[in-house]
């Protein structure tokens, strides 16, 4: 469902962007089947961050595609690809990235405003995904009045809200203590099970790799090691 083809990627660096080329993705093919969970592991700088980057439409490869059922992704253009990223793919991020002046709810109904989702709906719609994440009794806090968690739950909620088929997480444990990071990880693998949605997770962690139904390992931009979890 999600095919990764012979992504090169080079940054261009210095004065006239012509000093020094840093190729930092170099030939990457990998697929990922509908309700894997993939973990991409490697050592700071290989190029996982950019890998998620270009799979999510933030950075377009300087060669290669991304197919992602069948639609051939890096030839979008931003707006082609915001729209897209609004019916099919959700984000969860070290640092939960919530908007701090708005509460737990309103954090999560905000990508269904961005839809133009009627107000019934959203506010049932809202509910219900803060309920999946126990989270029922905090509808009205701040993130700052939340542990990480519990902020982590609500950006897993604010995701999910639009029930993407497939979602791209940086680090998602990465900033929380171990009994925390288990809760997270089996939340993310039972809405896995019952969602059927398709994780694709960078993380350095072996318990995250844990959960993983797929595993590639990444080092100085090339994939050196893919392995399939019994
Ligand atoms: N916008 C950019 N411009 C220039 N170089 C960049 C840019 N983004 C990343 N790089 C370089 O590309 C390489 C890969 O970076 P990337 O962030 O993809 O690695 P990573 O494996 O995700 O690292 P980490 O685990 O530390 O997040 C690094 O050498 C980094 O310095």
């Amino acid at each position: 469902m999600i095919e990764v083809k012979n992504i090169n990627h080079t940054f261009l660096l210095g004065k006239k962007q012509k000093e020094t080329a840093l190729h930092v993705l170099k030939n990457i093919s990998f697929s990922v089947e509908e309700g894997d969970i993939l973990a991409i592991t490697g050592k700071s700088g290989s190029g996982k961050s950019t890998l998620l980057n270009i799979i999510g439409g933030f950075m377009k490869p300087t060669e290669g595609s991304v197919m992602i059922n069948e639609t051939n992704v890096t030839n979008f253009n931003e707006g082609e690809f915001a729209n897209f990223r609004l019916d099919n793919i959700g984000f969860i991020f070290q640092n939960f990235q919530l908007i701090p002046s708005m509460t737990a709810f309103e954090n999560v109904e905000l990508p269904l405003v961005f839809k133009g989702i009627p107000e019934k709906e959203r506010k049932e719609w809202t509910t219900q995904t803060l309920a999946k994440v126990g989270l029922s009794d905090y509808h009205h806090h701040y993130p700052s009045e939340l542990s990480g968690g519990q902020q982590q739950r609500v950006s897993i909620a604010r995701t999910l809200v639009i029930k993407p088929p497939i979602i791209l997480a940086d680090e998602p444990t990465g900033s929380l203590d171990s009994e925390t990071e288990q809760e997270i990880l089996q939340l993310l693998r039972s809405l896995n099970k019952e969602m059927n949605i398709t994780f694709l997770i960078i993380t350095h962690d072996e318990e995250v790799a844990r959960i993983a139904s797929k595993k590639i390992h990444m080092l100085d931009g090339v994939v050196v090691k893919e392995e399939i979890n019994s």
